[in-house]
């Protein structure tokens, strides 16, 4: 493994930010003709998507078993995730999940270009997707927190946890989520946005 350099806060290898920049460039080919990100922010895709997936990669922590990514799009932060893994936690398994075709149809390609043998990407509707049993559950623009909850509640393990990173708006998402949930969480500042954070919940379970 090459020298290490600092990413989103995360050491990461040479070959990893390689990995990181031909996953940008894919995205970047890709987009205009799926839609992968909003094209408004294609311009500041490193800053806006690439490293704003990465700063969840300390959730990694020899994390032996499986990451659900829900709503993964353009693999955020799933495939970003499963990239960073290949040094930090390369046990981890990574189950990507979106309804839309033609972004699993690009979620496929760019693991199999990227030599990622970790990840197995469903195209499915969140809601007919059997328990899934994950250690994490990750969803980044899916949803309110409230309807994430109810996600994450079916497809954790008992003692896992999720992370969803939110906008600024994320106080009124956790009080109204409150109304129908009860979890512990843990609000984690954001590296590339002061406003917003990632928050972190478990034991989650229905009021
Ligand atoms: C706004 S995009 C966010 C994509 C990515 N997570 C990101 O941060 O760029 C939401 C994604 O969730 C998918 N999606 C929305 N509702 C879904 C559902 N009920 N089941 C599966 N996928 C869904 C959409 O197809 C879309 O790719």
């Amino acid at each position: 493994m090459s020298a290490g350099t600092v990413v989103a806060g995360v050491d990461v290898s040479r070959e990893t930010l390689d990995r990181l920049e031909q996953f940008a460039a894919l995205l970047v080919k890709w987009n205009p003709a799926i839609n992968l990100v909003a094209r408004s922010t294609i311009e500041d895709l490193w800053a806006r998507h690439i490293l704003d997936s990465v700063q969840l990669a300390p959730f990694l922590d020899r994390l032996p078993g499986t990451w659900l990514d829900l709503g993964s799009g353009g693999g955020l932060p799933g495939l970003v995730l499963a990239i960073v893994s290949n040094e930090v936690s390369p046990n981890t398994r990574f189950e990507l999940v979106d309804s839309d075709q033609r972004k699993c149809t690009f979620l496929r390609q760019a693991a199999r270009e990227l030599e990622l043998r970790n990840v197995c990407v469903h195209s499915v509707r969140i809601e007919e997707l059997k328990p899934m049993s994950a250690d994490v559950v990750s969803a980044r623009a899916l949803s309110n927190l409230s309807v994430l909850c109810g996600y994450a509640a079916k497809h954790l393990s008992s003692g896992g946890f999720a992370v969803f990173p939110k906008g600024a708006a994320y106080l009124d998402e956790v009080h109204e989520a409150r109304n129908t949930w009860r979890f512990h969480i843990e609000e984690i500042e954001s590296m590339t946005n002061k406003d917003a954070r990632l928050l972190k919940l478990s034991a989650i379970e229905h009021v």
